[in-house]
């Protein structure tokens, strides 16, 4: 625990060129504040005191105005910049040296039950306002771009802007405004295999939700 409160700290110094001070960071950053509280409301989520875990998630989103579900699973190295107006939902899944900043949402579509918020995996940044929703991958080292709202799995090293979110660069290069340079045209199959690997993704949630309801139910029939 030690050790990760630690590695948020470091995120700061790395990741803010505003930061001037460990005492600064200590007293001034909201995120700071929040990813504590957090760390504590999880490890009580854990061991079942979902009452006084969810107290104190509230607790936190009235100090810093970020609201993270004491549920939410996050790596090490978390940062979050401002914060004001975060917020994180129950079965969201976040890996190492992820940022957030502003405004962010990790939100349901309203339409899941079961694992219904996005996984991040490590490296992802996700700019002021934008919003992901439903239980969607976020591979690694992909950019959200502020504003943005994601829909759709992303794949790794992607930069995604715009409502809905579409792919502009992958992999160091630009995807749009390729009309002219015919040797950059879309390719159709690596499309389809994006859009099969989507629907995979989708399906495997949805078989783990009826895995989890017959689960429950074989539970409630003992
Ligand atoms: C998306 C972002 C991370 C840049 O990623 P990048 O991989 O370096 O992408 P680029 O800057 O090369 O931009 C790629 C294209 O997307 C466009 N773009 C970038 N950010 C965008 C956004 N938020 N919304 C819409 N389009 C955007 C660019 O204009 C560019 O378009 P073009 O190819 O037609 O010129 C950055 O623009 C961003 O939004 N960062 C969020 C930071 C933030 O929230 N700061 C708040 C601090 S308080
Ligand atoms: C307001 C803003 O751009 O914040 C981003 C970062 N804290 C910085 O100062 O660059």
């Amino acid at each position: 625990m030690i050790q990760t409160i630690k590695s948020d700290i470091r995120a700061v110094f790395e990741r803010d060129p505003a930061v001037k001070s460990l005492l600064e960071i200590l007293l001034c950053y909201p995120g700071i504040h929040a990813i504590l509280l957090h760390r504590m409301a999880h490890f009580l989520y854990n061991k079942r005191g979902y009452l006084i875990a969810r107290f104190i998630s509230q607790i936190n989103r009235l100090l810093t105005g970020i609201e993270i579900h004491p549920g939410a699973k996050i790596g090490k190295s978390f940062f979050i910049d401002h914060g004001m107006g975060i917020v994180i939902g129950e079965t969201a899944e976040i890996g190492d040296n992820v940022t957030l900043y502003q405004g962010v949402t990790l939100g349901g579509t309203g339409k899941e039950k079961g694992k219904r918020h996005p996984t991040l995996k490590d490296n992802v940044v996700i700019g002021a306002g934008a919003k992901v929703l439903g239980p969607i991958t976020i591979e690694d080292n992909v950019k959200i771009g502020a504003g943005s709202v994601v829909l759709d799995h992303v794949p790794n090293d992607s930069t995604v802007v715009g409502v809905p979110g579409r792919i502009v660069v992958r992999k160091g290069k630009r995807l749009n405004n390729v009309d002219l340079n015919h040797h950059e045209l879309p390719d159709p199959v690596a499309r389809q295999i994006e859009y099969l690997e989507r629907k995979i993704e989708k399906l495997r949630f949805e078989i783990e939700d009826i895995k989890r309801g017959d689960h429950e139910n074989e539970h409630k029939a003992l």
